[in-house]
């Protein structure tokens, strides 16, 4: 397989562009390889510049849960798009969404639309702190919740890859109100409330972690945490930007049942276009501007294109809610033949999974917070990565990302990719 035309790009685009990409991940620079540039895509595939298709288990990171350039979705964008791009003006589809969104999260009464899940997160946290009249907040060591200063503590994708967790550049001031506790550790938790309860104006997290790997959280932990935050008046903001409308229709709050002050949300509501949302209840909401004074905006957010193809994404899977087991039915065949191979191999490897987000650990299990997901093994998950490429199938160029699966994901994609991985494995292992 030959990569000649993504290498002569990439060199291009080191000179213009800080390491050649818009987003750290997107460089494979921790599997040791240059990155592959893409031409086009098209349900589970993506085909690059150089002529090869991959299986692909990326899918823009998320959004994509009805495959790449759906037909049924992208049906009428052009219209929308001949209409205008962008009016910085109400329109219709915006209504259409927030309410789609609420019916959808009965802990979300009122949603602003943004541009990113970073945005989202952000704007969330000022709300918390306006709402509650504090400063503090608690995040979870591995968890990210996007690039703005206060969250890059401790944080996980990008940045556990690239080991720089806390982000230089970021004012030692800016973050002194930022508590990090362990994730599914809800001792770490009640600790810092019986200290200084009374003065933390949020709580976020992922309901189920998907930047370290995916970790699944005890479900006790996930209530602990409702009625600790409850019971101090403590803003509780479950980040959906990867579960919401993923790992169920109602996203981690409707499987675990627990209902949220706050939820941020992106990537699936923006069906493959720039969106992030938060939302939560009324009350909370009404602090945000032009009601309240939390200023909060954004020349581009509820575009029009972006909410097109969220609207309809987001309608598909409500009228097709059997596309949840589907996709979990992939996922759980991917997790069963990774085990099988792990077993006939006898090596150290973990596989975890929830519904239809999981995860091919290199280290022994079981892998329940982010110190179990330390001890991985990044260079073998490096040669691992590399076997697959070759092989046809991308797999996410970190060990630290979570694998995304789509509707158009085929029974013979999964077994291809099934036969790959043993194969795959087996190299990484020898090495
Ligand atoms: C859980 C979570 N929150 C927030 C973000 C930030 O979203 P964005 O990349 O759209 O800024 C991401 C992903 O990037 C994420 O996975
Ligand atoms: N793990 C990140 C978000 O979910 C990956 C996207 C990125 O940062 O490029």
């Amino acid at each position: 397989m030959e990569h000649i035309r993504s290498k002569k790009l990439y060199e291009e685009a080191k000179k213009y562009i800080p390491g050649g990409v818009n987003s750290p991940v997107r460089a494979f620079k921790s599997v040791g390889l240059d990155p592959v540039f893409i031409e086009k895509a098209k349900g589970s595939k993506v085909y690059d510049v150089d002529g090869n298709s991959y299986i692909d288990y990326i899918c823009s990171w998320g959004p994509l849960i009805l495959g790449h350039s759906n037909d049924e979705i992208l049906d009428g964008i052009e219209e929308v798009l001949n209409r205008g791009t962008s009016y910085g003006i109400p329109t219709e589809i915006e209504v259409k969404m927030a309410k789609l969104i609420t019916e959808a999260y009965p802990s979300v009464d009122m949603v602003r639309m943004v541009n990113s899940g970073t945005e989202a997160t952000m704007s969330a946290l000022r709300v918390a702190r306006a709402y509650t009249k504090r400063n503090k907040i608690i995040k979870f060591e591995g968890c990210y919740h996007g690039h703005s200063d206060a969250l890059l503590v401790k944080s996980g994708s990008g940045t556990l890859t690239y080991g720089v967790p806390t982000s230089p550049g970021v004012p030692k001031g800016t973050v002194e109100d930022t508590i990090v506790c362990t994730y599914n550790d809800i001792e770490s938790v009640e600790n810092i409330f019986n200290e200084q309860g009374e003065e933390i104006a949020a709580v976020i997290i992922e309901p189920v972690a998907g930047n370290m790997g995916v970790v699944p959280p005890k479900k006790e932990f996930l209530e602990r945490l409702r009625k600790i935050t409850k019971d101090y008046g403590t803003v509780l903001i479950f980040d959906e930007v990867i579960t919401g409308f993923r790992l169920a229709y109602g996203g981690a709050q409707e499987v675990y049942g627990i209902e949220p002050d706050m939820t941020c949300f992106g990537k699936i509501i923006g069906g493959g276009l720039p969106v992030g949302a938060y939302g939560g209840k009324r009350e909370i909401m009404k602090m945000v501007s032009p009601v309240g004074d939390v200023y909060q905006a954004g020349t581009l957010s509820g575009n029009p294109l972006a909410m097109y193809m969220g609207y309809k994404t987001i309608m598909k899977l409500k009228e097709n809610k059997h596309i949840y087991d589907e996709i979990e039915n992939k996922a759980k065949r991917l997790e069963e033949g990774f085990k099988e191979n792990i077993n006939k191999l006898d090596i150290d490897a973990e596989v975890n999974r929830i519904k239809g987000m999981l995860c091919l650990f290199f280290a022994e299990g079981p892998i329940k917070s982010y110190d179990d997901v330390s001890r991985c093994n990044t260079k073998k998950y490096g040669i691992y990565f590399r076997e697959m490429l070759q092989r046809g199938v991308l797999m996410p160029p970190a060990q630290f990302e979570g694998i995304f699966l789509s509707t158009e994901h085929k029974d013979e994609d999964i077994e291809k990719t099934i036969k790959a991985s043993y194969e795959a494995l087996k190299i990484a292992y020898e090495k």
